[in-house]
């Protein structure tokens, strides 16, 4: 890239199992916001989610690679590998982790409805600019929340969105793409097994992991 820092974004998730609204949503971003890359941030287990209908992380990244392919989006259970489930701590150390590259933290507009809800969600905003994805039901919820009213004028504008290197922090940027109504939640509705379409996989996979560990 030059020697100039990578732009990378990161999308924390579920991903329980990844869809196609995330795989759209991440393209409009990474072009919105001038990326180089996208690392989806598969959760060993969201803090504020209940583990019960929670597949087993191999099973959700196999869908987030799945879902992922011929794109400059990348998968990850660096979560489970730092031993971080909270944002905060997560982004600590994945910016000391890769020093030379800018990072952007990219979710959709339910989980800015609730950020006041995370842990130390001003301590994010301080290490990374924010850029908040609409989705269809939750934008009114997002915008009157209480996040978003401590952000106050430090909203950017969407015109700038590909300035955020430049943005002193915190900071946050609203996109607005065609509204995507996917969710997770209705892919478990029709389908609660999911993630035995996975199984064969996974096992290929621990299968070459120990050939040719
Ligand atoms: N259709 C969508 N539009 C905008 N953002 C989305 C959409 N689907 C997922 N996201 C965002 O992608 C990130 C990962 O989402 P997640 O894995 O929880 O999927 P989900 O569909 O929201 O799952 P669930 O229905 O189980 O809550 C979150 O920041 C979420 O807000
Ligand atoms: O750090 C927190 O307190 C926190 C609370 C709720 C959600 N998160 C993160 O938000 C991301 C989106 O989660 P989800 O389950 O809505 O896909 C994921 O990376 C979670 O780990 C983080």
């Amino acid at each position: 890239m030059n020697g100039r820092p990578v732009r990378t974004g990161l999308m924390g998730g579920s991903f329980n199992p990844a869809h196609r609204g995330h795989r759209a949503i991440s393209l409009f971003a990474m072009e919105a916001l001038g990326l180089d890359e996208i690392w989806w941030l598969v959760s060993p287990g969201n803090p504020l989610k209940a583990a019960a209908d929670m597949a087993p992380l191999r099973a959700r990244l196999a869908s987030a690679r799945k879902m992922a392919r011929r794109s400059r989006i990348k998968p990850t259970g660096i979560e489970a590998e730092l031993g971080t489930r909270y944002t905060v701590e997560t982004l600590e150390k994945v910016r000391a982790r890769y020093p030379k590259r800018d990072f952007v933290w990219i979710m959709g507009a339910d989980n800015l409805a609730g950020f006041h809800r995370w842990k130390d969600w001003r301590g994010i905003a301080r290490q990374m600019p924010i850029a908040v994805v609409a989705r269809p039901g939750y934008d009114g919820a997002a915008i009157s929340g209480p996040a978003m009213a401590w952000f106050g004028h430090r909203v950017r504008p969407r015109s700038q969105a590909r300035d955020w290197t430049r943005w002193s922090l915190p900071a946050l940027v609203l996109m607005r793409f065609r509204p995507d109504p996917r969710s997770a939640t209705a892919l478990r509705r029709k389908d609660p097994e999911w993630f035995l379409d996975y199984a064969d996989t996974i096992v290929r996979d621990a299968v070459t992991r120990q050939v040719f560990a």
